[in-house]
């Protein structure tokens, strides 16, 4: 069977997107979305995302990271389907649902309500039994927050100094994290910006993660870091994000699509 796909990125977290909002697609399953994401083998991605039909919202969107696992959330992904459809668009995610509206060249989200604090992630055992305060090496004293995906936050002073290709798959991978957690390294440049870059669980050091720069800035400013508006700048460029305490989140930034093509099924069933 061939199925059409479309190449989509948002500050180069890159996606395959099958869209089987009108036709119906055999059941995709974590070997299927691992051999499709593979970057030797297969068509290439960090996350392979879904569209279905939805009874609660416009449509329903599925998130697969580059090694098949399914999660809830992705920030960039929701900017370029929401461009995709081309309005105002109610999205429903397994991590909450989500508002987009698309605007040039990218699109404006409603990401939903951050939840803070080590209660806010799936942990292997209360953080209260734990004798020693956490860290790894040079990363020490975290923030947990959970935009619909798990994430642990570090606030450095030059985040690009960080060996995140040795540390994020050694945090990533913690027996702390039972459903393993996404890893950001943050430095705040002043009150209007923070410098971010992150090691994605299942996907590893990716150019961009819209959650991960929704994660940082809330827990910058409830920590009064930062005010309530700011660029996070990331390797692949620049996310806007707004938040005020009892609020949703607002992240606004770019999405491209990049190529269609089509694909048999079969080689990869
Ligand atoms: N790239 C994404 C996040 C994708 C999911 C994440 N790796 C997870 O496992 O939770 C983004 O832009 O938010």
């Amino acid at each position: 069977m061939r199925i059409p796909f479309i190449k989509m990125h948002g500050l180069g977290n890159d996606f395959v997107v099958l869209d089987a909002r009108e036709n119906d697609l055999p059941d995709l399953n974590e070997s299927i979305a691992r051999g499709i994401a593979d970057r030797h083998t297969g068509i290439g991605c960090d996350q392979l995302i879904l569209l279905q039909p939805s009874d609660s919202a416009d449509f329903r969107m599925r998130i697969y990271n580059h090694d098949g696992g399914e999660v809830g959330a992705c920030g960039n992904a929701t900017r370029a389907v929401a461009m995709l459809h081309g309005s105002n668009a109610t999205i429903e995610t397994d991590g909450g649902m989500l508002a987009a509206s698309p605007r040039d060249g990218g699109a404006s989200v409603d990401m939903g309500a951050p939840r803070f604090d080590w209660d806010a992630i799936p942990l292997a055992y209360p953080m209260d039994t734990l004798s020693m305060p956490v860290g790894w090496e040079m990363l020490q004293n975290p923030g947990a927050v959970n935009v619909g995906n798990p994430h642990v936050i570090f606030f450095v002073d030059d985040c690009d100094a960080v060996p995140l290709d040795r540390l994020g798959p050694e945090i990533e991978n913690d027996p702390l994290f039972p459903v393993r957690v996404n890893v950001n390294v943050a430095t705040i440049e002043d009150r209007s910006r923070i410098r971010l870059r992150v090691w994605e669980r299942g996907a590893g050091l990716t150019k961009a993660c819209g959650t991960g720069a929704c994660a940082t800035a809330v827990h910058a400013m409830r920590r009064r870091l930062v005010d309530s508006e700011v660029t996070v700048a990331l390797p692949g460029g620049d996310l806007q994000i707004a938040w005020s305490e009892g609020e949703t989140i607002r992240m606004t930034g770019p999405a491209s699509e990049s190529f269609r093509g089509s694909f048999e099924w079969d080689d990869y069933a």
